[in-house]
């Protein structure tokens, strides 16, 4: 039964899919993709002609059953299991018009045997081949998505196998530790009164250790992947929105004197020397009796709480008091942002050690004038300071994803049991690294994993 299933899943018993896996629109050329066990006698069926030779494109004119002319092409041919998904594939490269992809997927359609791709369904088949491991697939999945240098970068690293390689090579470890645990299992060993579990436990905590530090590395690896969120947040009036038109350099918020002028929260993405910021407007925080603001107000302080890096602007006249309201939200994820510094004189503002000057901990202090453009600039250049500080690349890949740091999460947990049981129960404690590596492989996909494929593979587009 079970070798049934896996059978299913394999090229001889799967459907042939094709679909559109250029974007969609009119463009100069358009490919669709085919790929399963008709491919081929798909392609002689459109075609009227043998396949060309795998992995040679050659030029064809394409016709459907009717005979009615859908394109002149460009097609190739690629003989599993040298392809993309590991089946037989075949790529009509075609003229990118509407009716001429319409023609030609109607054509495919009404072929036996061939049916429409599901979003994702190329790359879960090339992953089901072996062709790639699900952080692989991921990696091709971010490259599509890619909309910066940075982000274009990491999707490649983790395309060519850097975080498998990571992972793989713990959870190795991890299993070779166990065949030693199991092996004294059967025959203990008399000359370690704390048997092999009590050995193994420095070189488990040590991996314990690395798969830690690997877990705090401050959401770099996602952050980058999703954009760093920069908030900037203020009383009413602060300058909060004409500073987001600023950096934008675009007029995307109402600003006005009226106070409580913005309430919805407004995000913009920037791309700051090759790294993806989002940049959020918010509600200007202040005691309201408004519900409409009062709403504005939670919806700020919510973004503010999952900031990477809050902005918190305060108007150089009231400098250098701090609004009650923004006292607990100056840490070190904070930058204070003294605005409007053409209001009032600069010497007065600038001075470091005012008498009754707060004694903040942030990230930052910058003065900036939206009106004269003072200080914008260097303001441009700290946040790329500290974007950069916060997204570049280590030696050592960063996680990219919550699926992965849930499961490193969990062996974790798991290495913390084998801890508490190496010295106790040997069998226990073996169960645990068992578990453990069976956590590392969930990443993967090596075990466990049949029930999130789908969930995994539905986010990609259609057509990869
Ligand atoms: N036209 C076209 N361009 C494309 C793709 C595609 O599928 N079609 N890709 C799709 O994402 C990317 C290229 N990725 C690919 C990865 C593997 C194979 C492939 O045929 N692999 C075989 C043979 C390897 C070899 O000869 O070196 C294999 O892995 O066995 C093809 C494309 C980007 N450009
Ligand atoms: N002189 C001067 N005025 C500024 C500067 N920046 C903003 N303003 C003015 O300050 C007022 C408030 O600016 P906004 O950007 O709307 O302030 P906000 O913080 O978004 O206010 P709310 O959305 O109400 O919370 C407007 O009249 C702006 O023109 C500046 O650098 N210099
Ligand atoms: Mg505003």
């Amino acid at each position: 039964m079970k070798d049934q299933s896996v059978a299913q899943s394999s090229q001889t018993f799967a459907d042939t899919i094709f679909a559109l896996s250029s974007g969609a629109g009119t463009a100069g050329v358009a490919v669709v993709r085919l790929s399963g066990p008709h491919a081929f006698a798909a392609l002689e069926a459109l075609s009227g002609k043998p396949v060309p030779e795998a992995r040679y494109a050659a030029l064809r004119l394409l016709t459907n059953e009717d005979g009615a002319r859908l394109d002149q092409a460009l097609v190739i041919a690629f003989k599993g299991s040298a392809s993309f998904t590991g089946e037989d594939v075949v790529e009509l490269h075609l003229h990118g018009g509407r009716a001429v992809v319409a023609g030609v997927l109607e054509a495919l359609d009404r072929i036996d045997g061939l049916r429409p791709a599901e979003p994702g369904e190329f790359s879960r088949r090339a992953f089901d081949n072996q062709k790639l491991d699900l952080t692989e697939a991921e990696g091709l999945n971010d490259l599509i998505h890619a909309q910066t240098a940075a982000q274009r970068e990491q999707a490649l690293r983790q395309m060519d196998g850097a975080l498998r390689d990571l992972y793989e090579d713990w959870r190795g470890r991890l299993v070779a530790h166990l065949a030693h645990l199991e092996a004294d299992i059967d025959f203990p060993d008399e000359d370690l009164p704390e048997g092999v579990a009590g050995a193994v436990r420095p070189n488990i905590l040590s991996l314990k250790f690395e798969i830690t530090q690997h877990l705090v590395d401050g959401r770099r690896g996602e952050a980058l992947r999703e954009g760093f969120r920069i908030v900037i947040m203020g009383e009413p009036n602060a300058g909060k929105s004409t500073l987001l038109n600023a950096l934008a350099k675009s007029d995307v918020a109402i600003v006005s004197d009226e106070e409580g002028t913005t309430r919805d929260v407004i995000e913009i993405q920037l791309d700051l020397g090759g790294y993806p910021v989002r940049l959020i407007d918010t509600a200007g925080v202040r005691e309201s009796q408004g519900a409409i603001e009062q709403e504005g107000i939670r919806r700020a302080l919510a973004r503010a709480e999952e900031a990477d890096l809050r902005l918190v602007l305060i108007r150089a006249d009231d400098w250098p008091v701090i609004p009650k309201s923004m006292e607990r939200w100056l840490d070190e994820k904070a930058m204070l942002v003294i605005t409007q510094t053409d209001r009032t004189d600069m010497f007065h503002v600038k001075h470091d050690k005012l008498p009754g000057m707060p004694d903040v901990k942030v990230a930052d202090v910058a003065y900036v004038s939206a009106k004269t453009d003072v200080g914008l600039s260097d303001l441009f250049s700290h946040l790329e300071e500290h974007v950069r500080e916060a997204m570049a690349p280590r030696e050592v890949p960063s996680l990219t994803r919550v699926r992965h740091r849930r499961a490193l999460e969990e062996a974790v947990d798991h290495l913390d049991r084998f801890d508490q049981n190496a010295g106790l129960d040997a069998v226990l404690a073996a169960e645990d690294v068992r578990m453990a590596a069976r956590s590392l492989g969930k990443i993967t996909g090596r075990v466990g994993v049949e029930d999130i494929l789908d969930v995994i593979f539905s986010d990609f587009c259609i057509g990869k």
